[in-house]
């Protein structure tokens, strides 16, 4: 396990964050920060703006104002990219690869935690087995599975996770718990959103409620 260093600065760090679409204000201005070993929950109503300051925090979508630091500088691309893994709505998968075909491409891509194989990963998210199947042939539950199994290979610190139990089954909401459990043990840190009514990680977690207006209730909403 790293040892997490409290002098640190936040893993990840938003202020006067603001986002707006045609001059309509989706979120914002927020400021929050995110240390290792910890989890943000982002809750909010459907079209609350969850989704977009995910894709705002993970450089997919230009904030109009604000700024975004990772361990204590700007979030600039090449930075992004090494600190944060991103879980989308999308399965981001493909299609004719298999499930293992499709992990060893997206690590040949973004590289892979050390220690930690593809096959593995796959055992780990309930996917034994299933390592020659064709992605378009898995259920929606078992796309998100393998996403989650490219998640727990990622080297990134800095987890984004929209709607992360959307699909799964029973276990599956365990199974995101105990990986965001065991990404914030080793010094990692998770962003997760939620419409905030049946499922949070059971982890140190902080609340960031999205609507109008936004507002950071810096609740120890925990259950650890
Ligand atoms: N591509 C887009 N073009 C225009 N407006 C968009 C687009 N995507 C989202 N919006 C709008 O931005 C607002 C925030 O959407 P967002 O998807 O971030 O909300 P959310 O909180 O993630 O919602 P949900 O819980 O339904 O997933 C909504 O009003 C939505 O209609």
């Amino acid at each position: 396990m790293t040892p997490i260093d409290h002098s640190a600065p936040p893993l990840l760090q938003a202020r006067g964050l603001r986002f707006a679409r045609n001059d309509e204000p989706v979120f914002g201005p927020l400021d929050f920060a995110v240390d290792a070993g910890e989890a943000l929950l982002v809750q909010g109503d459907n079209g609350a703006g969850k989704t977009t300051l995910l894709r705002v925090l993970a450089g997919l979508l230009r904030a109009d104002e604000g700024q975004i630091d990772i361990d204590g500088r700007p979030a600039h691309p090449a930075r992004r990219a090494r600190a944060i893994a991103y879980l989308g709505h999308l399965p981001g998968l493909k299609a004719d690869l298999s499930a293992l075909e499709n992990l060893n491409f997206l690590c040949g891509l973004q590289g892979r935690r050390r220690a930690q194989l593809p096959e593995n990963a796959l055992g780990i998210v309930g996917l034994a087995g299933y390592e020659d199947a064709l992605a378009r042939q898995l259920s929606a539950g078992q796309k998100k599975r393998l996403s989650l199994a490219r998640l727990w290979l990622a080297p990134a610190p800095v987890w984004l996770l929209d709607e992360p139990y959307a699909n799964l089954d029973l276990d599956g909401i365990e199974l995101v718990n105990r990986m965001v459990q065991a990404h914030l043990r080793e010094g990692g840190a998770a962003l997760v959103t939620t419409h905030g009514a049946y499922a949070a990680p059971p982890v140190r977690t902080r609340m960031l409620v999205l609507g109008a207006p936004s507002r950071l209730a810096d609740a120890e909403a925990g259950h650890a």
